[in-house]
């Protein structure tokens, strides 16, 4: 199937949405808070009520693969139909699966999320450079091939990051900075926004600068979790990304999902997230 690059069928997702990702992680906690029943049948529900209240209004919604696996079969296939829900609203899918292994395993793993006709492939996957970036060959092939985007972890939004990615190469440089160039090499032709973007979390206060990493120069789309119950809003926001705003798809999954079951109510506050996302960013 011939589509677009994601680079550019984000930017214009998010020139006509906003640049919000709603994020759907079925928590044990969030399914009781529903009154669901913390089984495949639950998420399945949950996940399509989400897709219902957001499809079509928002940027990209992104599934948290963990969630689904953790029921088995049955929760994979429930991801299944929330990507199938994606597609049929015209929302980009980013499945948060962060894969990373072997370049071997790596083709598997992109057969799977990336490849035209499999249940899984969504718009993007998240992957992880930590078993060196040239181990993901096989998933950038297949994702500029299939005109499919990557976001490649680089600083994410949790405490523990720093002790790998700010640490330093040989050459003085940090691992973080280093996974940038990697990314800002693959998006070198690309004309607007390049298909391989980075999460760098909304959290992270001025830890770009600190570890060297040039956003801006990436000229890829970049994955801002963090936002709502990780505490980042909009000044986080605009002290994390600076001059490379225009480039930020901001991710809420907890402070958008709280508001459910009440499909109205997740509506208005994925929304009202957006019009916030947006103040700051576009
Ligand atoms: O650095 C990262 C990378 C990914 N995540 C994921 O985003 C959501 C955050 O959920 P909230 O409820 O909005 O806190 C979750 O799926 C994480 O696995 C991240 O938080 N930080």
């Amino acid at each position: 199937m011939t589509r677009a690059p994601f680079g550019a069928r984000l930017a214009a997702a998010m020139d006509d949405h906003g640049p919000l990702c709603v994020g759907i992680d079925p928590h044990a906690s969030l399914l009781e808070a529903w009154g669901l029943t913390d089984d495949a049948a639950g998420v399945r529900s949950f996940a399509l009520r989400v897709m219902e209240a957001v499809g079509g209004r928002v940027a990209a919604v992104k599934p948290q693969a963990a969630f689904f696996e953790r029921h088995g079969a049955a929760g994979v296939a429930a991801l299944e139909e929330v990507v199938a829900a994606g597609r049929e609203s015209g929302t980009l899918v980013v499945v948060d699966a962060k894969r990373g292994d072997i370049g071997s395993t790596m083709g598997a793993y992109a057969d799977a999320f990336l490849r035209d006709g499999s249940p899984l492939a969504g718009d993007a996957l998240t992957v992880s450079p930590y078993l060196g970036f040239g181990s993901l060959d096989p998933a950038v092939e297949l994702a500029r091939e299939t005109g499919r985007g990557l976001f490649v972890l680089c600083l994410t939004s949790n405490a523990e990051g720093h002790e790998v990615q700010h640490a330093r190469t040989a050459d003085g440089v940090s691992v973080a900075a280093a996974v940038a160039a990697r990314a800002a090499e693959l998006n070198a032709g690309a004309d607007e926004l390049g298909s391989v973007g980075l999460v760098v979390g909304a959290t992270i206060g001025d830890a770009a600068v600190r570890a060297g990493v040039e956003l801006a120069a990436v000229r890829g789309p970049l994955l801002a979790p963090g936002v709502g119950a990780q505490g980042a809003g909009a000044a986080e926001l605009a002290e994390v990304f600076g001059g490379a705003r225009r480039q930020v798809l901001a991710s809420s999954s907890r402070g958008v999902l709280r508001t459910g079951p009440d499909v109205a109510a997740l509506r208005a506050a994925a929304l009202r997230a957006s019009g916030e996302a947006s103040a700051v960013l576009r």
